[in-house]
């Protein structure tokens, strides 16, 4: 069965990841793209540097073509946040990218991106999904199109740099005179941040920048874990900073300068509070359910909204589109801010983190203490619990039952069930349990003002749902 789950379509290739499915999904989306009259604005087809991904890529331009849509495809690898800007910057009415982000080199992808240049919402990956059914059903095999319009290529990589840099304080990095170790982790990032900061001036240094399908032996995954080789060669080097990509380069791992591990939920609170402090901005910011609220004490100490959703970038994405939010982000590592597109961007938060060291002078670490000074210090940590799949709907009913009137001794005094089962208690401390999108785990997500506080809760909503 094809499925866009939290962000795409993803499949092992030669299993169930195959041309010819390829090529149905590409069909349906020939179908969305002529029902909405978007052909002539036509789609932009972008591939990572995965295993086959450019003669996936090849397929679906071949099948869009076919239908009589006008496709500009990538003349090279791209970043997903560089194929959504294609979209906004070419007008077109749409994009279909290849990758599977950070997954395992035998899995590939499909992500949709529509004309507003972010991750497709439901409503439109139901609409997509319902025509590969009614394929399925008919036996339609979208033909790759000799008669079709031929197809344009297209490398927006200099317009995307250009308008980075016009959303960073380009002046500030220039001045700092600093040294930067950029990561790509073999994926479709390799080369962007590198080119950007070593034109102002920065000292880059650059690891695993050549495609390799196998990504080494790993995964193209940001994490702590992953960035080890990055963290030796920051503390090796001396460097200020080291900036670590996913295999699309749309989420961003960082590690100071003292080879501590900046986490995707204090990148977040440090660059809305830069933003408020450092450049005057005003406005709410968004977070999924599973993000930290430190953010919302920032917010309320400025007198703004904080703007919840359901996991996944697609509804930042919407937040930063309909409520004016000057940052959207998320736990599992993306953000992006106002003025850019609504998709979440490696690139521009790793250009962020590198203005941020450079307009306050002090490491991260250093700023996120003059931050936790401010609004106090919160601890965040996930587990991801396997459970298999025959415990899964026993486990689902104890979530839909979760009421407990306290936990781990302090009150609950709130129960939200936008995405999951998230308690908050009287203290601030926060716990959220849900079934992830893209992998058979339970997610259980936990906040506390104390190390030992997280570990308390999370033992006490293990104990209360099974997991
Ligand atoms: O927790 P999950 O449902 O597995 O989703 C985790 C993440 O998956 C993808 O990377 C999406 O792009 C993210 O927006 C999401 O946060």
């Amino acid at each position: 069965m094809i499925k866009f789950g939290t962000d795409g379509w993803r499949g092992v290739m030669a299993a169930d990841f195959t041309f010819a499915n390829v090529a149905l999904v590409a069909g349906a989306v020939a179908d969305f793209v002529l029902a909405h009259n978007l052909a002539g604005r036509g789609v932009v087809v972008g591939y990572d540097n995965r295993f086959l991904s450019d003669r996936f890529a090849d397929t679906v331009a071949g099948v869009l073509t076919g239908r009589g849509v006008r496709v500009y495809l990538g003349r090279k690898a791209l970043p997903t946040p560089v194929v959504a800007f294609a979209v906004h910057h070419l007008k077109a009415g749409g994009a279909v990218m290849l990758t599977a982000s950070h997954n395992p080199p035998e899995y590939n992808g499909i992500k949709f991106i529509p004309e507003y240049a972010g991750p497709a919402l439901p409503e439109i990956t139901d609409e997509i999904e319902e025509y590969i059914l009614r394929r399925q059903r008919s036996g339609t095999i979208p033909a790759c199109g000799a008669n079709g319009p031929a197809r344009e290529l297209t490398d927006p990589s200099r317009a995307y740099a250009e308008h980075v840099l016009k959303l960073i304080d380009t002046e500030s990095i220039g001045k700092a005179e600093m040294r930067v170790v950029v990561d790509p982790l073999y994926g479709a990032g390799i080369g962007f941040l590198e080119e950007m900061l070593s034109g102002l001036g920065v000292r880059v240094d650059s690891l695993h920048n050549h495609r390799d399908p196998l990504f080494g032996g790993s995964l193209p995954d940001p994490s702590a874990a992953k960035l080890e080789t990055l963290r030796d060669t920051v503390l090796r080097e001396g460097a200020h900073l080291g900036l670590g990509l996913d295999g699309d380069a749309d989420r961003l791992g960082v590690i100071d300068a003292d080879g501590t591990y900046i986490s995707p939920n204090q990148l977040l609170s440090l660059v809305y509070y830069h933003l408020v402090t450092s450049r005057g901005w005003s406005g709410p910011v968004a977070r999924t359910v599973a993000t930290t609220h430190l953010v919302d004490r920032i917010a309320a100490d400025c007198g703004q909204e904080v703007v919840e959703t359901p996991v996944g970038f697609k509804y930042i994405g919407q937040a930063l589109m309909e409520h004016g939010c000057i940052v959207g982000g998320e736990e599992s590592g993306g953000l992006s801010i106002r003025g850019h597109v609504p998709e979440k961007d490696g690139i521009l938060a790793g250009m962020l983190a590198v203005e941020m060291v450079a307009v306050h002078g002090k490491s991260l670490k250093t700023l996120l203490e003059e931050v936790g000074d401010k609004y106090g210090r919160l601890y965040s940590e996930r587990l991801d619990v396997h459970t298999g799949a025959d415990r899964k709907p026993r486990i689902m009913e104890n979530l839909r039952r979760l009421e407990p009137d306290s936990l781990a001794g302090q009150p609950v005094v709130g129960r939200f069930t936008v995405d999951g089962t998230k308690l908050v208690l009287e203290n601030g401390a926060w716990v959220l349990i849900r079934a992830s999108g893209t992998e058979p785990v339970f997610r259980i997500y936990t906040e506390a003002g104390s190390p030992a506080e997280v570990k308390r809760i999370q033992n006490a909503v293990r104990n209360l749902t099974g997991l």
